[in-house]
């Protein structure tokens, strides 16, 4: 990493992967607005829509999870709850919750909030041929309608695919980090991972990716820090330069 200006920090890469919550979005959002949409519809969709694939795979998920395995719809709702006000990262919360908001998405119930640096930085590294993926503990159901939604229209034809908890893996372990480079067909030094929590940074770091932390006042992990990652406050000031010759097989084609 070059610095040009003591707060800009230019970075030669052919991939970035972005984090939604506190990074991309505000968390207040996610919190405040998204989370009591899904906790007012869980029970219905426990018990109306019970035997959809998805809805089932997710149940027994969280009975597993409990070590319940006779927990029934409301038991299931009282633990989906409890995650929400912890904040619990759990895959089948996930799933249930991307279920919801992709539906109340689509029926305009819903619109993503996006910080506008965020969106000023995807479109411009996006136009530059920088190849674009998210990676967020919102499942890819939740992550295509947010960025298909947003207030500034529709923003997933910037982004080239789509990781979570389930087809990578928890986002503070490195080997879901090198999961996605395998998948995106990049070496892991030209890929730049930017969030805003300093234990998925480490995780990327371990992997070999180059990090950094995105560090938004009002945001929950700002007080916290980045650790020992280069940090900054908002996407404007990070510049992706490309100015290494392109190797054969640098590439990072198209995923899911
Ligand atoms: C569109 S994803 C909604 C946000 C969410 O539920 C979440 O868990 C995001 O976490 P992140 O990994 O993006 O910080
Ligand atoms: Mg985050």
């Amino acid at each position: 990493m070059t610095t040009l200006h003591p707060d800009i920090l230019s970075l030669d890469v052919d991939c970035a992967v972005v984090d939604i919550e506190g990074t991309t979005s505000a968390t207040g959002y996610v919190v405040d607005v998204l989370y009591p949409y899904s906790r007012k519809r869980f029970g219905a969709l426990l018990t109306e829509r019970a035997d959809e694939p998805e809805v089932r795979r997710a149940a027994e998920q969280v009975r597993e999870l409990l070590e319940e395995p006779d927990a029934d719809a409301a038991r299931i709702e009282q633990a989906l709850g409890e995650w929400l006000d912890e904040d619990r990262k759990v895959t089948p919360l996930k799933t249930l919750q991307g279920i919801l908001w992709s539906e109340g998405f689509a029926r305009g119930e819903l619109v993503s909030h996006f910080y506008a640096d965020a969106v000023h930085a995807l479109r411009r590294w996006h136009a530059q041929g920088v190849r674009l993926y998210v990676y967020s503990s919102g499942s890819v159901a939740a992550q295509r309608a947010w960025f298909r939604h947003s207030a500034e229209g529709d923003l997933l034809p910037l982004v080239s695919g789509l990781y979570d908890t389930e087809n990578a893996g928890p986002k503070d372990t490195p080997r879901s980090y090198r999961k996605i480079a395998k998948s995106i067909g990049a070496k892991p030094d030209r890929i730049l991972f930017l969030s805003d929590r300093p234990a998925e940074l480490d995780a990327a770091r371990k992997a070999r990716w180059l990090t950094v932390g995105v560090r938004r006042r009002g945001e929950p992990y700002y007080e916290e820090g980045m650790g020992d990652h280069p940090e900054t406050p908002s996407f404007a000031a990070i510049r992706i330069t490309r100015t290494i010759q392109r190797r054969k097989n640098a590439a990072c084609p198209k995923s899911s």
